[in-house]
């Protein structure tokens, strides 16, 4: 199959690199020339475990990087992986995402076979229908060949391209069976070797799929601060009593550590945005706001506690883990 993925960032990296190494033709399409300079080099222009091995192989010959959405028409499904960064309510800014359906839609203008436009960014799902469906057919000029599909990523940074192609599930969102058997197409050579749940379902439950996966997730944690603190009152070791009701395999003993709170570039963006989009709908997501408020208040926690062993007035302070390699 011939792949087009617009954006090369973390996301369209990852996934531009392991659509090759799967064996298809793979076009990453970025507006960055830089980006696109280091693709072709063959150099990943993130840090990731294993990436820099895969363009390495494939870059200029099954990965080709570009500039320009010629190649759209000519290829079998379009993957959009654009930045949705958080505007100051915690909606997020559908902006650059907008314009590069927009774009994706032109490039298909006059395409005669049917085409499958796949979102891979995180979006809520009100945005596909009022939104993005609505860019790509304006861009396209109405074409009906033109589908709308929505497959949510998963992937952890620094964990990125083994995420990828081990997935636990991948989440098919499409309008109709033949938006559907095209995922199904697109994924087969990674679910021959691997025993994947496939969630086959509509685009916008497959958005809220993803909004839902990391909330409850980011809720987990809170809740496990929320727990360790009062350990902590008690003078208990938190991690052994979440080692303990990790063996329930109700809890999982996975995304039980206790620590300065949950960051990274998705969790806080994620859980502000479908608060703020179930708020827009006027629904008050009161977990989903503790599950925040627990949060920011953790890292004052985490000062209180050092103050209980050190005088912090003058002390130098070296902080492990702060960031992930970028
Ligand atoms: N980073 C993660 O770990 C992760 C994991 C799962 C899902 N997501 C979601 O995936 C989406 C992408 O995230 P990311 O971290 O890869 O973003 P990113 O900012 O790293 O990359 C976006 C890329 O898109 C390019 N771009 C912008 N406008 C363009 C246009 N019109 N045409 C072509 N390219 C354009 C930018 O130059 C940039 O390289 C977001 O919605 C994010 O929430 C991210
Ligand atoms: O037990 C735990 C596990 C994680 N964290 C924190 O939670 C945050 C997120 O960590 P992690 O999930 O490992 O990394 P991300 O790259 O942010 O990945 C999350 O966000 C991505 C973007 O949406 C999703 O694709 C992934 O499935 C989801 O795990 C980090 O601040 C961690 O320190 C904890 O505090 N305790």
């Amino acid at each position: 199959m011939h792949i087009t993925v617009i954006g090369s960032g973390y996301v369209g990296t990852t996934i531009a690199a392991c659509f090759a190494d799967l064996g298809h033709d793979v076009t990453a399409i970025d507006i960055d020339e830089e980006i696109v300079e280091t693709l072709n080099d063959g150099k990943s222009p993130i840090s990731e475990p294993g990436l820099d091995e895969l363009l390495e192989t494939h870059a200029g010959n099954r990965l080709k990087a570009t500039t320009s959405y010629d190649a759209v028409p000519e290829s079998d499904v379009t993957f959009l992986a654009i930045g949705t960064p958080s505007n100051d309510d915690g909606s997020i800014d559908l902006g650059a995402l907008e314009a590069a359906a927009e774009a994706t839609g032109e490039a298909v203008a006059d395409k005669d076979e049917r085409h499958l436009v796949v979102i891979k960014s995180t979006v809520t799902p009100p945005s596909i229908e009022t939104v993005l469906e609505p860019a790509v057919h304006r861009g396209a000029n109405e074409n009906e060949n033109i589908e709308v599909g929505m497959n949510p990523e998963f992937l952890r940074e620094g964990s990125a391209v083994s995420d990828f192609l081990s997935p636990d599930k991948l989440v098919f969102g499409a309008s109709s069976e033949w938006g559907t058997d095209r995922l199904h197409t697109v994924f087969e050579p990674l679910l021959e070797g691997h025993d994947t749940n496939v969630v086959e379902t509509d685009p916008q439950t497959a958005a809220m799929i993803k909004y839902a996966n990391n909330a409850f997730l980011a809720s987990k944690i809170s809740l496990v601060n929320d727990l360790g603190n009062i350990c902590k009152e008690f003078d208990l070791d938190a991690y052994e009593v979440m080692d303990a009701i990790g063996l329930d395999d109700r809890i999982s003993e996975q995304f039980l550590r206790s620590g300065v709170g949950w960051g990274g570039s998705c969790f806080p963006k994620d859980v502000n945005a479908i608060i703020a989009a179930a708020r827009e709908e006027d629904y008050d997501p009161a977990v989903l706001e503790a599950t925040v408020e627990v949060n920011d208040r953790q890292p004052e926690r985490m000062l209180e506690l050092l103050e209980d062993h050190v005088d912090l007035e003058g002390s130098r302070i070296a902080v492990l883990g702060l960031a992930l390699p970028c």
